[in-house]
């Protein structure tokens, strides 16, 4: 199917957001659109401050933006709400909570029965790898078991819509590629539109279906690459020759803006 012929999602319909800085006005999206079809995983690229936070936050509904919206099946997005789920770079959990509670949290607002809830979210923190760990609170974790109960939680509250900001960034390499594999695991077997923010060219092209490529600040999209290398994606697909060619484009065109910024 022709994405034109997919439903659209999310809508950022020419998205502008400016804050009031210590030195006066900053630009941090200068009309942005983008349509995002349901059930796409889209990874967001660009030199840092161009804007890519603010844009997820504002999807979110964590800011407004100054002008122009975000539409959700059509309707205007005002706030946050249970359809989108956000998984930060810092994991969030709440610390009194164990494991299981953590992972259970959404349920709980949703108000799922609590066996119910309970067998929801033993699913999905055993297919995160956690199984045995139900019951440990978040400081006797690891960085990257902490990550994947914030991935576990977000995932069992099942909303439509997960929004990631850098969810690997503070993770060592090989915790990052083993979350990622779990992460294209899970979306292909229960399938979301996920927005999904990285500084990491590899995971960009291993996740997405498109990569967005943002402008340094005031940020734009500046290009959007079709990522045609078909699923299911290994770390192996790391040494195709088309991934490495993606790569060299995409690499090349987000250090132009690095570039920009440091001028
Ligand atoms: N609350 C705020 N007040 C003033 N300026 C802000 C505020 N939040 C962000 N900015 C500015 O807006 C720009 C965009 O910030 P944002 O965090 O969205 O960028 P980013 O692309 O996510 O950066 P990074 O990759 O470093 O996380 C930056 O120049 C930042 O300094």
């Amino acid at each position: 199917m022709a994405r034109e012929d997919k439903l659209v999602k999310l809508k950022i319909d020419n998205v502008y957001k400016e804050y009031q800085g210590r030195n006066g006005k900053v630009v941090a999206l200068n009309g942005v659109s983008l349509d995002i079809a349901e059930n796409e995983f889209i990874c967001v690229v660009g030199p840092s401050g161009c804007g890519k936070s603010t844009l997820l936050n504002i999807i979110a509904g964590l800011l407004e933006p100054t002008s122009g919206a975000v539409y959700l099946d059509g309707k205007q997005i005002e706030g946050t709400g249970v359809e989108r789920g956000v998984v930060f770079q810092q994991y969030a959990l709440f610390p009194w909570r164990t494991v299981i509670k953590n992972v259970m949290f959404g349920l709980e607002m949703k108000k799922v029965p609590k066996d119910k809830a309970e067998e929801i979210a033993r699913k999905y923190i055993k297919a995160v790898g956690l199984e045995g760990f139900e019951h440990s609170y978040p400081k006797e974790l690891s960085g990257g078991m902490k990550q994947r109960v914030a991935i576990a939680r977000a995932y069992a509250a099942n909303p439509e819509v997960l929004l990631l900001d850098e969810p690997f960034g503070a993770l060592d390499a090989q915790t990052r590629v083993q979350l990622q594999t779990e992460l294209l695991n899970t979306w292909e077997q229960e399938k979301k539109t996920c927005f999904f923010i990285t500084h990491d060219v590899d995971e960009a092209i291993i996740l997405a279906q498109r990569v967005i490529i943002m402008s340094a600040r005031p940020g734009r999209i500046k290009r959007i690459v079709d990522i045609d290398i078909p699923y299911p994606r290994t770390q192996e697909t790391k040494s195709d020759p088309r991934f490495l060619e993606l790569k060299a484009e995409i690499w090349n065109e987000v250090y132009q803006e690095f570039l920009a910024v440091r001028k």
